[in-house]
């Protein structure tokens, strides 16, 4: 017999311009567009393997070694069924092909990070369950086709379709056939561009993206401005400052948007925080560290973005890594070494330190634990089907121990 199983893995990705707020709840669609930086694979992903079996009683799905339920109409089972949908129409036109759109899946998935902590692995994660289906199923399908399907499941996992920074152009139409991922750059265009992830909580967070948005869609005034005036014109600069690699202008737009997020959601009724005081306290290390730049004559040196929960990602030049580590750590010292993938420390270990000029009264000194970890990471690839060597499924269809 043979078997029909295929693995993929797909990266988590970090919006400069924020996705927050629905006009349908159901296919998922905007009430703005967004844009993202995709982060390397090699630190951040999701593993997926999807294996189609005429043995196989339903569809069923295993999130980290433990079964989630495929619930009925829920945005598991919509983008299985859209994806079961394209193979039918692969099979309509060529019939010697294995009728796999009518077999049950089983799917099993794994983050290489915590899951549901507000790092963005509802986004890497149906980005990877899609990417798996459809090689799979051998759909001829473009990103930005499958960036539909993947829309449906979370609507930033369409942004992990591709690798590079990516717009999800919100659309118009109501069935949200123009709702997808487009590719604004690839990675190769600007390859210098790090990220540094301060992981101030890795808990489950409280308000989740979904409820939180709508909230803010029913209640918020200050949304309206935002999607009317402010993030049209965002998208169009921070675009150009890309294709530009103008870090000064993607800089100074990302950490205006990601403002504009967080007073979006202060301006829900009841109100929704997602920062706190260590997140605080980093956007004015930042601040600072800009302002020392500036004032000697230079640019905006490194930017901040928070999503839907504590944790900074500072996105800069891989030159500044260094100084933004040693800054970082010196306000927040850190149980563990820094794992310093890129070597910028030649393992000397990093010293806290401030450039010269910095004002050191800009924030106090916090004790281990505040920030529990630091991820260095870069701008990187799409989606990448794997080797059957790395199948999270058994030969019995069932997730390996
Ligand atoms: N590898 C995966 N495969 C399939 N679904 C996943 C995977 N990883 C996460 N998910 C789904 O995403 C949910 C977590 O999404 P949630 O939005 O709560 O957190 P997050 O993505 O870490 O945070 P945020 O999107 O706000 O940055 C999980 O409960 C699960 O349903
Ligand atoms: C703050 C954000 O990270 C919100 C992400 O929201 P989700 O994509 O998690 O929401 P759902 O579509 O309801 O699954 C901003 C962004 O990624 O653009």
């Amino acid at each position: 017999m043979a078997i029909y199983q295929a693995t993929a893995s797909a990266p988590v990705n970090i919006a400069c311009i924020k996705y927050w707020g629905k006009r349908d709840t159901k296919l998922i669609l905007p009430t703005n567009s967004s844009l993202s930086v995709t982060l390397d694979q090699d630190h951040l992903r999701s593993t997926t393997t999807s294996r189609a079996d005429p043995s196989f009683e339903k569809d069923r799905l295993w999130l980290n070694s433990a079964e989630e339920e495929i619930k009925e109409g829920g945005r598991l089972s919509t983008c299985i069924r859209e994806m079961k949908r394209m193979r039918k129409e692969v099979e309509n036109k060529d019939a010697s092909l294995p009728k796999l759109s009518t077999y049950a899946v089983h799917i099993c998935s794994r983050n290489n990070f915590p899951t549901a902590a507000g790092l963005a692995s509802s986004a890497s994660g149906f980005a990877a369950l899609v990417a798996s289906l459809a090689a799979l199923y051998q759909l001829p399908a473009s990103p930005s086709e499958l960036s539909l399907i993947a829309r449906q499941g979370s609507g930033s996992a369409c942004r992990s379709l591709f690798g590079g920074f990516v717009a999800w152009e919100m659309g118009s139409k109501p069935d949200g056939s123009d709702s997808l991922a487009v590719e604004v750059a690839p990675r190769e265009h600007w390859p210098d561009i790090h990220a540094l992830i301060c992981v101030v909580s890795d808990d489950k967070k409280g308000t989740s993206s979904t409820s939180g948005m709508q909230r803010t869609v029913e209640t918020s005034t200050l949304l309206q401005h935002r999607i009317k005036y402010v993030v049209p014109e965002r998208m169009e600069a921070i675009s150009a400052a890309i294709r530009a690699r103008d870090f000064d202008s993607f800089a100074r737009i990302t950490m205006q948007d990601s403002n504009q997020f967080h007073a979006v959601a202060l301006d829900t009724d009841p109100p929704i925080f997602y920062m706190n005081d260590v997140s605080r306290a980093i956007i004015a290390l930042i601040v600072e560290y800009n302002r020392v730049a500036v004032a000697a004559g230079g640019k905006l040196k490194a930017a901040y973005t928070y999503d839907a929960g504590p944790n900074a990602v500072i996105y800069a030049p891989k030159e500044n890594l260094k100084e933004i580590v040693e800054l970082i750590v010196k306000y927040f010292p850190q149980a563990e070494p820094f794992k310093d993938p890129f070597a910028l420390f030649g393992g000397a270990g990093v010293q806290g330190r401030v450039v010269d000029g910095f004002n050191a009264a800009v924030a106090k000194p916090f004790s281990v634990g505040a920030v529990k970890g630091l991820i260095h990471t870069r701008v990187g690839d799409g989606p990448r089907v794997l080797g059957a060597e790395e199948a999270l499924l058994g030969s019995d269809g069932l997730p390996k121990a």
